[in-house]
This record gives C-alpha cells, structure tokens and sequence, in this order.
C-alpha cells in the first residue's frame, strides 16, 4: 500500500494493531508514525517495530495519510481539539474507541472531513483479528477498501452499519477477555489434576482454536459440533451437565448484554 499510516495513542490496541501491520508487511515500517506521551512507550515500540515515533501527536498527524486515534475515549476530544487544525479533506480519520461516534468526531473536527469507525480486537497481534468498519459520508468506497486492507493484514473484517458497532464490541473487541478468562479457568483445572502450567496452556488455547477453527470451517452448527464431542454414557456430558447447571451460556449472555448496554451509553 502506497500510504503513511499513523498512531496517535500506542496502547494495548495500537501495539496489536501496528505488529500485525509491520509482519504483514503491507506497508514498510518507516511508513508508519506513532506518538505517545509516555517515551519509555515510544522506545519499546520502536525497538520492537522500528517504527517512527514521536511524543507530539501533530507530529503524526502532518505526516501520514491515515491516521488511526488509539487512545481511550476519556481523552480522545482533547486529542481531537489538539490536531484538528492539521486535518485536512484528504486525510482520512480512523477512529476505533469505543462509545465514540461518527457523528461525535464530525463536531470535532467537521462534517467535511473523511472519517471510518472501526472495532478491532487484540488478537490482530497474531494476525487472527476481527474488525468492523463504517465510514461517514466522505469516505468513497475505494477508500473505505484502503482502510479495509489495513485491518485485513492483521486478520478479517467485515463492513458494518454504525448502529451494529456495539454488538461488535460484544463478540469480538471485548471478547478476548472472555476467552481468555475461559483458558485460564480450563487450565486451572488441569494444574489441579496435575498438569504443569506451561502444558495446561497450551492444551486449552489449542482446544480452543480448534474448535472456533471447526465453527468457521465446517459449516456445521455448534450444537451439533458439540454432540459429536458427547459420548454416550461418557466424560463430556458429565462435564456439559455440570456447564448448564452453573449457568455458563446464560453467564456469557447476560455479560454481553452488559457489556453492549455499556457501550451504548458510551455512545451518549
Ligand atoms: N484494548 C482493546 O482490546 C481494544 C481497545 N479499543 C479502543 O482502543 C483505544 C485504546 O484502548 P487501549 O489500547 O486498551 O488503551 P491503552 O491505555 O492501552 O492505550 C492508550 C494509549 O494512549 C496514550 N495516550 C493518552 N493520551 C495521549 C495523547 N494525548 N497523545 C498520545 N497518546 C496518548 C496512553 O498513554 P498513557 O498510558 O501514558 O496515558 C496509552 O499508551 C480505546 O479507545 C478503546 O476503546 C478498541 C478495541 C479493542
Ligand atoms: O474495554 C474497552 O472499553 C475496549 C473496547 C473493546 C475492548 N476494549
């Protein structure tokens, strides 16, 4: 891609997104421009990425084409009101905080200035992201698919409506928390059968890999994925019994749920 791609903000989000940029290689490194105000931040990236770095946030603005805003919600206006100036009608604004709208950063920065919301998740570290993304009306479809590519080098993504972004926030940007939760729980329990640590981990993880890999590339319905794992009379089932009576599914619901209504007030 023939484009600077910037970060303002190098957090948890920016630092998964900006590995899956540079091993994807979709653009060199020196084409990627990142700030932070914390510099023991900026030096571990540049160490790991050898990306430019800069602790002024105009910095990164005046020298890329796109500039992806990384930082959490509470400060994100007050980045805005800082460079606003700098944006111009060719730069393009990728935004993926939560509770951030569309038209929120539009009074910003202005109704004429091309912006994409987008919900990405950890997991584009090891190029196993999932991305949402929507544009306002500036945004040309040739440009939504530039910004597209960019969270296609760091795993999948699909175009959504804004008022499906809070459902994303749900089952894929809050959703490594979750599974990761359920990892750590599964390898307890084998650390509690006698396991060691570093076997329980990769024992859980990988069962879980596989079978998110099973959903995606089998066509078949989880239920009956399931059912093929219950033997008769055998140990799943057992397990399965103890998983319903402790409420797992309607756990996961109601936390979605939570998690949904959250990010719908954040929106306000
Ligand atoms: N974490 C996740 O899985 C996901 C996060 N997001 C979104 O990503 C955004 C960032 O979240 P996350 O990465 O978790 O948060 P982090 O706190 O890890 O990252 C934010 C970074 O921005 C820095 N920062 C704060 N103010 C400025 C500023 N004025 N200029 C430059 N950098 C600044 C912070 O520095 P300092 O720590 O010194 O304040 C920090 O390093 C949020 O808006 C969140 O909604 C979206 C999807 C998933
Ligand atoms: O917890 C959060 O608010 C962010 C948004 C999605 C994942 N992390």
């Amino acid at each position: 891609m023939n484009k600077t791609i910037g970060f303002i903000g190098s957090g948890n989000m920016a630092k998964a997104m900006i590995g899956g940029i540079v091993k994807s290689k979709l653009v060199p490194s020196n084409k990627i421009n990142v700030s932070d105000l914390n510099q023991d931040t900026l030096n571990k990236v540049n160490a790991e990425f050898n990306v430019n770095t800069s602790t002024d946030s105009r910095d990164v603005v005046e020298k890329s084409d796109i500039v992806i805003v990384a930082v959490k919600p509470n400060v994100y206006d007050l980045v805005l009101e800082s460079v606003k100036d700098l944006i111009d009608n060719n730069k393009i604004i990728v935004t993926i905080a939560a509770g951030k709208t569309i038209a929120s950063i539009e009074n910003i920065i202005g109704n004429d200035k091309k912006i994409v919301r987008t919900m990405p998740n950890t997991p584009a570290l090891v190029n196993e992201g999932m991305s949402a993304l929507c544009k306002n009306k500036n945004i040309s479809n040739d440009e939504l698919d530039t910004v597209k590519s960019i969270f296609d080098s760091f795993g999948k993504s699909e175009v959504v409506s804004e008022n499906m972004i809070d459902a994303v926030i749900g089952v894929s940007g809050s959703a490594p928390a979750y599974v990761f939760m359920f990892i750590e729980a599964m390898a307890d329990a084998a650390v509690s059968a006698g396991m060691s640590r570093p076997q329980a981990y990769k024992f859980a993880s990988q069962a879980v890999m596989g079978s998110a890999k099973m959903v995606l590339e089998s066509g078949k319905h989880p239920g009956e994925l399931k059912d093929m794992v219950c033997s008769p009379g055998g140990t799943t089932i057992e397990a399965v019994k103890t998983l319903e009576e402790k409420g797992l599914r309607n756990a996961v619901i109601k936390a979605m749920e939570n998690c949904i209504k959250k990010s719908q007030e954040m929106n306000k």
